[in-house]
């Protein structure tokens, strides 16, 4: 049989290693940020905004009226509301405008990101950081063995999941509960 570059276990294995590196003092700050604002505006780009989407998902369905940044039917931000925003590099053009944008009216702005000295993270009033290697990286020897920013964005993933369920566990709420409101309109 023809040898394989690398394991799916070393997949799992960088996956592990980067996700344990993330502090539990910066999850929870994310969770008690989504718990004080009165609505949670979730923004990201390309791949993870696709999880900005399944965070946002979860957040609806424990209760909280939150929204997805782009979407047509999304309201004006306001002075009591979160911006939450999932950007490995920080750096993405239309989401350091939306930051800005939050910034001007006064919402507070949560990031989880590599880069908290990003320009996000600069205007940014709650940081989570998993130290993934990200796109910019792409060839040096520090790389993730996964291509530009998977190794962020599988991360990312795993870390809303796990903020959702300090949530869960602040609000009381059970999976049961919250599958009240899943979409029957599918
Ligand atoms: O997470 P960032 O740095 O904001 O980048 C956004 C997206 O841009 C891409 O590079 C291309 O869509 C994705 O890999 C990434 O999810």
């Amino acid at each position: 049989m023809e040898k394989k570059m690398h394991e799916i276990s070393e997949v799992l294995e960088e996956l592990c290693k980067t996700v344990k590196r993330v502090s539990y003092e910066e999850e929870t700050a994310v969770a008690s940020a989504i718990q004080k604002a009165k609505r949670v505006f979730v923004a990201g780009s390309g791949r993870s905004g696709l999880i900005a989407s399944c965070f946002a998902m979860r957040l609806m369905q424990s209760g909280i009226t939150a929204y997805r940044v782009g979407e047509c039917t999304t309201p004006a931000i306001e002075a009591d509301d979160l911006l939450l925003i999932t950007s490995g590099s920080g750096e993405t053009g239309a989401l350091v405008k939306n930051a800005e944008t939050a910034k001007k009216v006064g919402a507070k702005i949560a990031l989880i990101t590599i880069y908290p000295e990003s320009a996000i993270g600069k205007m940014a009033d709650v940081i989570l950081q998993i130290a993934a290697s990200s796109k910019f990286d792409e060839g040096k020897k520090s790389h993730s063995i996964q291509p530009m920013g998977s190794l962020f964005e599988q991360s990312l993933m795993i870390c809303s999941d796990y903020i959702m369920m300090i949530l869960m566990e602040q609000l009381g709420l059970t999976g049961e509960s919250m599958f009240q409101r899943h979409a029957n309109l599918e």
